[in-house]
Order: structure tokens, then C-alpha cells, then sequence
């Protein structure tokens, strides 16, 4: 008797890139978990690098310090999009690297071309190991780290909606001041779309989406969509 062949469906690969605060996170890792498909947040990779560097006596505003350095950490990314992970030297390091100190150092340590480097070829393994594919988000995804992705999405939002949702974030905690939040924002976003190396930068063949009137739900149905168009086509 004849088996019908059955093939499972072609890995597929999706970047979304776009400012600070547009819903990368929320909306990569909520895609994936419907889709099925692994998750990979590259901004956690630049913040865990930072963080060692701070930890290690670094100074980070030191370019050719901080690219003798580039080398050294052994930076491991989980990708499960229910509770990924990230870990420096074998330390989980998701807690610090979220911290105000880090924050403010990011975008100087990923400039540096090794850095950048060194996180691009590990970020193209971890896509290349995906079984039916991934989420990867960040800020080159589209133009650099993954130019034949299958899909890619630039995510936009005013300045003034993306810095109320991060002070939302704070509830309960110490209120933080609006215009502040707003300056800090929009300052990560001037050194990050302004530096030599693969800046932050849509890609000519990226689909924009607006967040600013959305709902996170709205975002993911979106791009939830264009994906299962991508694999029907
Ligand atoms: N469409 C949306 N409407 C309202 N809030 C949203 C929306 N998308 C995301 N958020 C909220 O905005 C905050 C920032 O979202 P998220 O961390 O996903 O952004 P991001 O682009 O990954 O930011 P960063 O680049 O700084 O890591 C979170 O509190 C998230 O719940
Ligand atoms: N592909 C990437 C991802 C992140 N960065 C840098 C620039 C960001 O300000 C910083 C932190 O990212 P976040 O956690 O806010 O997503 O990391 C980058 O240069 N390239």
C-alpha cells in the first residue's frame, strides 16, 4: 500500500526590527509561541555583553577596550518563547541586564564593530538550529543579521506612546517622570540609528507597522498573518 509523503512545513524565519519601547519583545515572543517557533531577543545579547563588561572593569566608553574584550564572555540565549533565557560566562544574567546602569551603556558597547561581530555570527547560528524556524528581534535584523529572512516587520510607535508604555511597566514600583522616560527613549534611538555599524534601520523590504493605536493583541494578529501569507504563498 502507497503512503502519502508527508513533509513537514519549510523552517521559516522572521526579523522585526524597530525603535525602543514599539512591542518587539511582546510581539516576537507572543508570534512565536502561536507559531510554533523558537525566539530569539538580540537586544538581551548586547545588554549581557555590556554587562560583563561593566562587571569586569570595562570602560565602556573605551571602543578599542571594549573590542579586546568582545571575545571573551560566553554569551548563551534560550529560545523557548514561554521563558527564554540569557546567561553570561553561566550566570543568568536576565535581571542585571535590565538595570539602569546597563541601559545607559548599551548603545556605546554596541557600536563597536567586534561586538557587533562577534553577536551577529552567534545570532546566525542560533536561526540557522531552529527546527521550524524563529522570531528574531532587534535593531539590523532585517538589513544585517538576517537579509534572507522570510519575513521581516519594522515596528513603529510615537515617542510619546512608547515611553507611556514603558512607565506603565513601572506600576507599583517608583513613578518615573514622563518627559524623562520620553528623552531617555528617544536619546537610545538617535545613538542607535546613528551609528557606522549596521544601525538601527528599516529594511527596503520590511513591512511597517504603526503600534502607536494598536493593542498588543491587534500586533500580533497582524503579524501572525502575514506569516501564515508568507508560508501559503
Ligand atoms: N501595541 C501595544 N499597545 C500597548 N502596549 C504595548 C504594545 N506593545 C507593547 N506594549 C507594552 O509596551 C512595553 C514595551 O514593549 P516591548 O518591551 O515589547 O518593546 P520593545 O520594542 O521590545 O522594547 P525594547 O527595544 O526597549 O526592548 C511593554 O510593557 C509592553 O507590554
Ligand atoms: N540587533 C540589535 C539589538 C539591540 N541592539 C542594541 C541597541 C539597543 O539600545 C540595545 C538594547 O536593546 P533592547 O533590549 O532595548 O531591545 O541593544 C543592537 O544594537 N542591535
Amino acid at each position: 500500500m502507497e503512503t502519502a509523503a508527508r513533509t513537514a512545513p519549510a523552517a521559516v524565519i522572521v526579523g522585526i526590527d524597530g525603535p525602543s519601547g514599539t512591542g518587539k519583545s511582546s510581539t516576537s515572543k507572543a508570534v512565536a509561541a502561536k507559531l510554533g517557533l523558537r525566539y530569539l531577543d538580540t537586544g538581551a545579547q548586547y545588554r549581557a555583553i555590556t554587562w560583563w563588561m561593566l562587571h569586569n572593569g570595562i570602560d565602556v566608553n573605551d571602543p578599542a577596550a571594549v573590542a579586546d574584550a568582545a571575545g571573551k564572555p560566553e554569551i548563551v540565549s534560550g529560545t523557548d518563547p514561554a521563558a527564554p533565557t540569557i546567561a553570561v560566562d553561566g550566570t543568568d544574567v536576565s535581571g542585571p541586564i535590565r538595570t539602569q546602569e546597563v541601559t545607559s551603556a548599551v548603545s556605546a558597547v554596541s557600536a563597536v564593530p567586534e561586538v557587533r561581530t562577534r553577536l551577529t555570527e552567534l545570532q546566525r547560528a542560533i536561526a540557522a538550529e531552529a527546527p521550524a524556524g524563529i522570531v528574531v528581534e532587534g535593531r539590523d535584523i532585517g538589513t544585517t543579521v538576517l537579509p534572507d529572512a522570510d519575513l521581516k516587520i519594522f515596528l513603529t510607535a510615537s515617542a510619546e506612546a512608547r515611553a507611556a508604555r514603558r512607565n506603565g511597566e513601572l506600576k507599583g514600583k517608583e513613578a518615573a517622570d514622563l518627559a524623562a522616560t520620553q528623552a531617555a527613549l528617544v536619546k537610545r534611538d538617535a545613538a542607535d540609528s546613528g551609528r557606522k555599524t549596521s544601525p538601527l534601520a528599516k529594511a527596503g523590504d520590511a513591512v511597517e507597522v504603526d503600534t502607536t493605536e494598536l493593542t498588543l493583541d491587534q500586533v500580533v494578529e497582524c503579524v501572525v498573518t502575514l506569516v501564515e501569507e508568507k508560508r501559503s504563498a
